[in-house]
């Protein structure tokens, strides 16, 4: 039995993997704790999830732009390293995990220099600047995709993407979000930190085609001649109008919206007068993926295999500004699969209320739920727990 470090922070999309794999690694008699930036994310997440934290400096080794790192970041990540090695010299951990992310690099890099065994777990397609950095002197790299750019195959071993396979009953899950039973639930979620862009657009959009003249009043003329406003051609229309009095039935509508803690309080004054429409800073999202019957999201792998894991359909819209646009490649797959349908950013406006119709029609739902189970990580922690294992001294 062994300590195991999980090097990991700034994002969601870097830390849930570890914290799903660290659960993994103690049900098998193992020690595990987190190591990150003191006062991130990472350390409110840990502290949830029952899980040791140990806090050091950090520092970005690239600006979100391009351009030139600030040379305060440098020296913050400099200290990070040294605090990383004056804790791993006291732990001696069989092993140190790398997830990637600049909170992640103190411990790695400490780790290498220590001569502890370090393993990488790259969640994207492409291998990220602070893996680049660790991964000559890695044993072992685990991936979420058969093949990742800038990384040699015979150091990559495809162990999928771990989730917190937890499914909570429906009803419970209802429950613990305060929403009701009957509806269709929405879940719309731009990852960890919330997406400006879907806190600015969802609402109007779902308030035009769902909103209380809408269908929640089941097949009422003001839903007909919304329809008929906002979807030419004729063909579409008629499309659209079968599929909104299959999907509504006795059903309405509810959304549950995380927004990212700094954006709670803007989205939750626009959102007042609609009593469907729930805004949160930030969601408890094994609950939120038990209870949701569609999702709207961002096409982080972190978010598109937990939707795959609980077989909800989702509507990606990529963010643009992700690293060589991995986003749009991640939700071309997951379209590809039948799992989702992908809305670009510059089309939102034209095409998010008409994914959302389709997607109100339990037949198409079914279909896409099929289809996302076809492509769930069940089984990524345990796998990934393996090659940590096989890597500890
Ligand atoms: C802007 C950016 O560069 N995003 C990257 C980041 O995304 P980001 O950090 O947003 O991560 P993901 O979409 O991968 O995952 C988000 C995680 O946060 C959790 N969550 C989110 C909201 C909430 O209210 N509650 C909650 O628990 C989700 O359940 C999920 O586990 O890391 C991912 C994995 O490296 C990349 O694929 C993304 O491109």
């Amino acid at each position: 039995m062994a300590l195991v470090v999980m090097a990991t922070g700034g994002t969601g999309g870097h830390i849930y993997p570890a914290v799903a794999t660290a659960h993994e690694l103690i049900s098998r008699g193992h020690a595990a704790m987190i190591l990150g930036q003191r006062g991130g994310m990472e350390e409110r997440v840990a502290a949830e999830q029952g899980l040791l934290f140990q806090g050091v400096d950090a520092g970005k080794l690239a600006r979100s732009g391009q351009g030139r790192p600030d040379p305060r970041e440098l020296i913050r990540a400099g200290q990070g390293v040294a605090q990383a090695r004056a804790v791993l010299s006291r732990l001696r951990p069989g092993v140190v995990v790398g997830y990637g992310g600049f909170a992640s690099l103190p411990g790695v890099l400490a780790a290498q220099s220590l001569r502890i065994p370090t393993v990488l777990h790259e969640q994207n397609a492409r291998l990220g600047l602070t893996q680049r950095l660790a991964v000559r002197r890695a044993r072992a790299v685990g991936t979420a995709y058969e093949r990742v750019l800038g990384l040699d195959p015979r150091k990559a071993s495809m162990v999928g993407m771990p989730v917190r396979e937890e499914r909570m009953d429906r009803m419970t899950a209802l429950n613990r979000l305060n929403l009701r039973a009957g509806p269709l639930t929405i879940l719309v979620m731009g990852g960890s930190q919330g997406s400006l862009f879907l806190n600015n657009h969802v609402p109007d959009t779902l308030r035009n085609i769902l909103g209380t003249e809408g269908l929640l009043e089941s097949g009422s003329a003001a839903t007909t001649a919304r329809i008929d406003l906002q979807f030419e051609p004729q063909g579409q229309r008629d499309l659209f109008r079968d599929l909104v009095s299959e999907a509504v039935g006795s059903e309405a509508i509810q959304v549950l919206h995380s927004t990212g803690p700094r954006w709670f309080p803007e989205v939750a004054s626009r959102v007042q007068d609609m009593d469907w429409y729930h805004a949160t800073g930030f969601v408890d999202a094994v609950a939120a993926w038990s209870a949701a019957d569609l999702a709207i999201t961002r096409a982080g792998t972190g978010t598109l295999a937990e939707a795959a894991f609980h077989g909800v359909p989702t509507i990606m819209v990529p963010l643009p500004e992700s690293a060589e646009n991995h986003q749009l490649h991640n939700a071309r797959m997951v379209q590809e699969a039948g799992a989702g349908i992908l809305v670009e950013q510059a089309r939102v406006s034209a095409e998010l209320g008409a994914a959302v119709l389709q997607c109100s029609s339990p037949a198409v739902r079914a279909e896409m739920r099929d289809a996302a189970l076809g492509r769930s990580p069940v089984g990524a922690a345990a796998r990934f727990a393996d090659l940590i294992e096989g890597s500890l001294r």
